[in-house]
């Protein structure tokens, strides 16, 4: 890598907190609610990566669409991970917020923008013009709500639908507000919610904190080693592409020359 490249990437390395470094891939956070069954970055990923041939994947932003009914407490969510701080007064979402978040995966610099759409029906339309291209699509529900479940197959429909081969995610809020026994009767019914939509369920709680980290590590880690392997995967189609080309211009020049030399022989 030219010199220059290398400095701006160290440079953004190093702009990034050390809360915000990842070196190991997140694990899901229940065995039986993922489709993906990755528990570490793809080896050409891992090489890839160490010998900083990563090329547009550091400079892209990964983009993530949070969704789901009114009140359950998605903005929370955002604000725990960004900020560390968790409100129990209610402000409803107007339309759409985002907050942008850096991180440093396997010594490449990634961008994280998280998109914390409104729940409320009136801004639908508005938050829905967001979800083109996302990589990541979480739905959340809050535990403590049933209703709020059962809406997820529509949220995921929608967010899906103009997403980019998103990561997907189930995720049950306000998880300090069960007892253990109601919340293993409520998980039952996500873990089944979670297969239905191929999504991967998570159990958070913003107000203690609980899982909220792990479960953005876990989307960053899943949709950087889905990205890298993609783009990895567009390089060695295209360099096999340019040497099938100039296969085929040596065999060219070479049937080129035996006609002429057969030319000079029959003269
Ligand atoms: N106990 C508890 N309360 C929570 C938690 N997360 C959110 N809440 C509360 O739930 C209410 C709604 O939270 P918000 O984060 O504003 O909900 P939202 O999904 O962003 O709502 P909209 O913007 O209207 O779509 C607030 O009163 C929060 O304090 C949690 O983990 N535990």
């Amino acid at each position: 890598m030219p010199r220059n490249k290398m400095s701006s990437v160290r440079t953004v390395i190093s702009s990034v907190a050390s809360d915000r470094v990842i070196t190991k891939f997140t694990p899901a956070f229940h065995p039986d609610g993922t489709p993906y069954s990755k528990v570490n970055f793809h080896p050409k990923v891992k090489t890839a990566c160490s010998e900083n041939r990563t090329g547009r994947v550091g400079l892209k932003i990964t983009k993530a669409v949070l969704v789901g009914d009114v009140a359950v407490g998605k903005t929370c969510l955002v604000n725990r991970f960004c900020h560390d701080v968790f409100d129990r007064d209610y402000k409803a979402t107007i339309g759409v917020d985002f907050e942008v978040e850096k991180f440093s995966v396997l010594s490449i610099p990634i961008t994280l923008q998280i998109w914390d759409t409104a729940g409320q029906e009136r801004f639908k339309c508005i938050a829905a013009s967001y979800y083109r291209g996302a990589q990541i699509v979480i739905v959340a529900f809050d535990l403590t709500n049933e209703e709020s479940l059962h809406h997820t197959d529509q949220w995921m429909e929608e967010a899906c639908a103009s997403a980019d081969q998103p990561v997907k995610f189930l995720l049950g809020t306000k998880k300090d507000l069960l007892s253990p026994s109601s919340y293993s009767d409520v998980e039952v019914r996500a873990l089944k919610q979670a297969k239905k939509l191929q999504a991967e369920f998570w159990a958070t709680s913003s107000k203690s904190g609980e899982n909220v980290t792990d479960f953005f590590f876990r989307a960053i880690c899943l949709s950087f080693d889905d990205t890298l392997l993609k783009e990895l995967e567009v390089d060695t189609v295209a360099s096999k592409q340019i040497g099938t080309i100039k296969v085929q211009k040596s065999s060219s020049d070479l049937y080129e020359k035996r006609k002429s030399n057969q030319l000079k022989c029959c003269s």
